[in-house]
């Protein structure tokens, strides 16, 4: 390994190569993952598609260090992954932002609280910082009055909404979604993938976005296709 490929290493927000990875034991074990390498540069929009069942979230979850990886290299955020301790996991988690289906609010809390758990995050501010950044983030996607409310009294565009902005608010460098569009009608979901790639942009985040929403795919700057754990060679 040459020092140039070292700072691509550190410089991409994300590189890969070879990634394997296996679920389960002994006769039961399956391979889900092939070979795959890919990279992620700083404040890039990738958006992952694929049919169900072809690893998409085994790979997300991967980036995200919410599972260990067995084969190969994956750097996230300058962090060897593969035969990381869980330290080393924690502070490239704290990192990163997720977004999923549901939108995981707290259902006792109301849509500012929910903001302020990622506001919380960030330790060297003071209470009322965090407070005033995730009021500030409400009113970025549109919420400014909406902020007491529960995530029961609030339609499905907005709680995606609050999961943007308690997702951005903590300042991460790869925002992770998984279909976050699939539980609302086309325009809103236009409207929220719009409204996360141009947060995510002023932010120079990366976003990496499993979608099987065809209606969205303009939003990227770069499409990859998934296929039997294999990523597909991209076609211009
Ligand atoms: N915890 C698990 N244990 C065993 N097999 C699993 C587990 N999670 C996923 N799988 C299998 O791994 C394969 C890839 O699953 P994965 O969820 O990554 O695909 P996906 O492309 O995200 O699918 P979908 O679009 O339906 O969410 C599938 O065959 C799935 O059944």
């Amino acid at each position: 390994m040459n020092q140039n490929d070292n700072s691509y290493k550190l410089n991409s927000t994300v590189q890969i190569k070879g990634l394997n990875y296996w679920y389960g034991n002994g006769l039961t074990r399956k391979q889900v993952l092939y070979s795959i390498s890919m990279k992620i540069d700083p404040g890039e929009v990738i958006l992952l598609t694929g049919p169900s069942g072809c690893g998409k979230t085994t790979l997300l979850t991967l980036i995200g260090a919410l599972r260990k990886t067995q084969q190969g290299e994956l750097f996230v955020l300058g962090h060897q992954l593969h035969g990381s301790e869980r330290k080393t996991r924690q502070i490239v988690r704290k990192n990163i932002g997720m977004i999923f289906q549901g939108h995981n609010l707290l259902r006792c809390l109301t849509a500012e609280q929910n903001v302020q758990m990622g506001s919380d995050l960030l330790q060297r501010l003071s209470y009322q910082a965090r407070r005033d950044n995730s009021r500030e983030w409400l009113r970025a996607v549109g919420l400014a009055d909406q902020m007491n409310k529960l995530p029961h009294d609030l339609s499905g565009g907005q709680k995606q909404r609050v999961a943007i902005a308690r997702a951005l608010s903590a300042r991460p460098k790869l925002l992770l979604a998984d279909e976050p569009t699939s539980a609302l009608d086309s325009v809103t979901g236009r409207e929220i993938v719009s409204l996360l790639k141009r947060l995510a942009i002023e932010q120079n985040c990366s976003v990496l976005m499993v979608t099987h929403d065809p209606r969205i795919l303009d939003v990227a700057d770069r499409l990859l296709n998934m296929e039997d754990g294999r990523l597909l060679p991209i076609v211009q």
